[in-house]
């Protein structure tokens, strides 16, 4: 589909094309045989280019971190996507189970191979780090579902690197890394996947043979959902409830070997296999596992934050009880990056389309529109470019959040943790929910062509819905920062100092109404007064739930729908906030129209949020409806000044059409043509009647049946 599958059928006209690979003659669709269909860019997509005004690399290298940063991912992308096996002459979903998962392995270890030959060489480790985002991106020319490797460098790899003492990551790591063994990280049981201090599984120490022995006591704590469990990894990370001495120490992680090197297959003791088709994820083998009893040795228990020694004694060597989450929150930062990314993907696509697709007349008998030229379109596209740029931003801004606390822990002060994981916590929530719901905007926003496989808006769909539940739950990670919020608050309302992210809250205790101001500053101030308000009354309600008799744990629980609210509106206010600032510094030194585009994308992104928020603003601050309807105004010739500039807009996000896989959303717009190429594909279309039609059809429509 991409220009470098095109390289596989240069030689044949699109005719042949459709008969080498389709197995029959065209004539049955009623196409001309001797029409060729346009193999020629589309012109509209060609003109929006030609009107866009400001210089389009320039956004890029901002996106990207800087023009060298630019280079390299260039430089990976083309290593990984010259190699032209990357796609699927038959399309991945058109296949079996069977097919598809040996598919994605085929697939994995080409692209395992090409990044440890030729893009490790380039980069070292930095892939694993601050590059992990172009690998991750890249693996997209790959699959269009997920690689049944993700778990294990998105997982299993940071697990041994955050929780191993440095002998067991010497150990381990090279062997990782080198793909010598294969893991996964099984923590979700059947019964237990938010409440983990909940987990059943046991990991039970025997001092007489120095090993602990691994045991699935009931079926609901056999191990489900981990990705590449069922049929892919040999290792894998359990988090077990340790016992030692007698007494249980809570949930610790384990290496675990469940397969034979050689012949992989279940070692005795494991019971291991996949758990069945799934709404996305579907090349992944997501899979349960359970134990009878297994033994590991002691020093496989992950000892960096406590160690059991060999006579049983346990050690707790880290200062805060809750380090051993720490893979949960590096992935929980990862995965606002990831969204964002997916989010772009879905732009691009969506707005492109809305460029080449006509529909309709404004005026009777005029020529039919581009859709991109309806208001209530552009209504729906240009908030989720602003919202890729948003999050995106503040991904980058949370990775450095995350690597300074890190740094900081490495020195043995824990002291800013809380505050990472409030907001970690809210951002994967509300990265993740706002990408969803736009990719499903994107999605609606292409017709019918949308609902379309090949448009891969679906696939993007099941796979970003899927983050808004893994790795914490929208729900449960907003409560988790309100508890974070509420401490906040009494301690601002008490006088002592509150950290930089909460600081908002010195000044909104005191009770006064923010008057409204339309400026960016104003809307990023009003959306923080939101948020206290919000705070302010949910502890007004608790407090009076336990006036009223409650016990704190049930005031909390009554005042939960309100909590989560307060947790959504101080994550929306630090996005703003971020977003505002970041666009500010990055755009100090650009020319004169990045600096106006990236602005005009900045303030929508600002006054869409304070128009879905009208309700809230006129609670919680002096906003007055001649206000709102200024604000709506402004809003709409926002609309209008980015319209010129949308497919330039999404042209920066940069994506080889390799990655996007995309009939809608290629770059040079060839739309129809590519959907009639990817129907042709269809395995119903391999032959011209169906063997059904003489086992069943017939029979029915003559009466025999
Ligand atoms: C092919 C190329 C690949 C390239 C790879 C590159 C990149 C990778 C990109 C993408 C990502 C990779 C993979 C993605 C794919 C799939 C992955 C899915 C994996 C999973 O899906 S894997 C399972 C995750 N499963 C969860 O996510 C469970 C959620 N459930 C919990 O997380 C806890 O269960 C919680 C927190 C709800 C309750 O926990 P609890 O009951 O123990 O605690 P409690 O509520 O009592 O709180 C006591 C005090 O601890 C504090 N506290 C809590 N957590 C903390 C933390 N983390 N840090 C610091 N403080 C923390 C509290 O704030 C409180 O503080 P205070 O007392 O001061 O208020
Ligand atoms: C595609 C996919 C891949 C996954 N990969 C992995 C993996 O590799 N490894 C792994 O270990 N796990 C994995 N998981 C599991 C995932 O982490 C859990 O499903 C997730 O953490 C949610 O837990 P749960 O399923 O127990 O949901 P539940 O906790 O049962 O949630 C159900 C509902 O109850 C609500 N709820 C639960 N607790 C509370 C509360 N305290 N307060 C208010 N509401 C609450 C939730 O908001 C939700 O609406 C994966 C899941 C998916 C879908």
């Amino acid at each position: 589909m991409g220009t470098r599958c095109e390289g596989l059928r240069d030689s044949l006209s699109p005719i042949a094309y459709y008969e080498e690979y389709s197995h029959f003659r065209l004539d049955c669709l009623k196409i001309d045989d001797n029409k060729e269909l346009s193999m020629s860019a589309n012109e509209d997509l060609a003109k929006e280019r030609a009107r866009c005004d400001f210089n389009v690399s320039e956004i890029t290298n901002i996106l990207d971190g800087g023009i060298e940063r630019t280079k390299q991912r260039k430089k990976i992308e083309s290593i990984a996507l010259s190699n032209g096996k990357c796609c699927d002459v038959t399309p991945e979903e058109t296949l079996g189970p069977k097919e598809r998962y040996e598919n994605a392995i085929r697939k994995s270890c080409l692209y395992t191979k090409i990044v440890k030959d030729q893009v490790l060489t380039l980069t070292g480790l930095e892939v694993l780090g601050s590059n992990s985002s172009v690998l991750r991106r890249t693996a997209d020319a790959f699959f269009k579902d997920i690689s049944p490797f993700l778990l294990h460098l998105g997982m299993f790899v940071p697990t041994i690197m955050g929780q191993g003492t440095p002998e067991q990551q010497s150990y381990w790591l090279p062997r990782a890394l080198d793909f010598q063994i294969i893991g996964t990280y099984a923590q979700t049981e059947l019964g237990h996947g938010t409440f983990i201090r909940g987990l059943e599984t046991t990991a039970t120490y025997d001092p007489d043979t120095e090993e602990f022995v691994i045991h699935s006591p009931r079926l609901t704590s056999y191990k489900w959902w981990a990705g590449g469990l069922g049929k892919t990894s040999n290792y894998c990370i359990v988090v077990a409830q340790l016992y030692t001495q007698g007494k249980c120490y809570g949930i610790h992680p384990f290496i675990v070997q469940i397969r034979d090197e050689d012949t992989h297959m279940p070692l005795p003791g494991v019971r291991v296999g996949e758990i069945g088709p799934r709404m996305g994820f579907n090349t992944a083998d997501n899979g349960f596992l359970g134990f009878d009893h297994y033994r590991i040795p002691r020093n496989h228990m992950l000892m960096k934050n406590s160690q059991v020694l060999k006579d049983g004694t346990y050690v707790k060597v880290a200062s805060h009880s809750k380090l051993t989450y720490g893979t949960m929150v590096f992935v929980r930062v990862m995965l606002v990056n990831e969204v964002a990314f997916n989010l772009a993907k879905a732009a691009t696509i969506a707005v492109r389309y809305s460029a080449v697709r006509r529909q309709s007349e404004k005026i009777s008998g005029e020529p039919e529109p581009q859709i991109i030229d309806y208001v209530t379109q552009q209504h729906k596209l240009f908030v989720c470019i602003a919202t890729a740029h948003a999050l995106q931003l503040s991904s980058n801004w949370l990775w450095k959040t995350f690597s300074a606390v890190l740094a900081d822990m490495r020195g043995g002060n824990t002291e800013n943790l809380p505050e990472l994981h409030a907001l970690s916590s809210c951002l994967k929530a509300l990265s993740t929910s706002d990408s969803a719901a736009l990719i499903e905007q994107c999605r609606l926003a292409c017709g019918g062509h949308g609902y379309m496989l090949s448009s891969n808006l679906p696939l993007l769909y099941s796979f970003v819905t899927a983050t808004r539940t893994y790795e914490g739950d929208y729900t449960v990670l907003l409560l988790q920062t309100a508890r974070f919020l509420i401490k906040a608050w009494e301690q601002a309302e008490s006088g002592n100092p509150v950290t930089p992210t909460v600081s908002y809250m010195e000044e909104a205790v005191v009770g006064n109404k923010y008057k409204w101001n339309g400026s960016a500053e104003g809307i990023i101030k009003a959306a923080y007064y939101v948020a206290a308000g919000k705070i302010s009354s949910s502890v007004t309600s608790i407090r009076k739930r336990m006036k009223n008799g409650k016990a704190f744990e049930d005031a909390w629980e009554l005042t939960g729908v309100q909590l989560v609210a307060a947790a959504e509106a101080h994550c929306r206010a630090v996005i703003c906030d971020v977003y505002r600032k970041e666009t500010v510094r990055l755009t100090a030194n650009s020319s004169p129209n990045v600096k106006t585009v990236m602005d005009q994308l900045n303030m929508l992104y600002l006054s869409h949020w304070a128009l879905e928020r009208t309700g809230d603003l006129l609670r919680y601050t002096s906003t007055t409806e001649d206000d709102i309807i200024s604000c709506q105004q402004r809003y709409e010739e926002l609309l209008a000044a980015i319209r010129p500039n949308a497919v330039g807009l999404v042209d920066a996000f940069d994506f080889p059409d390799e990655i996007l896989q995309s009939t809608l959303g290629a770059y040079d717009g060839r739309v129809y043509e590519r959907l009639m190429e990817e129907a042709l594909k269809s395995p119903l279309n391999a032959e011209p009647v169906n063997r059904s039609f003489h086992q069943y059809l017939k029979p029915l429509m003559q009466g025999k049946l």
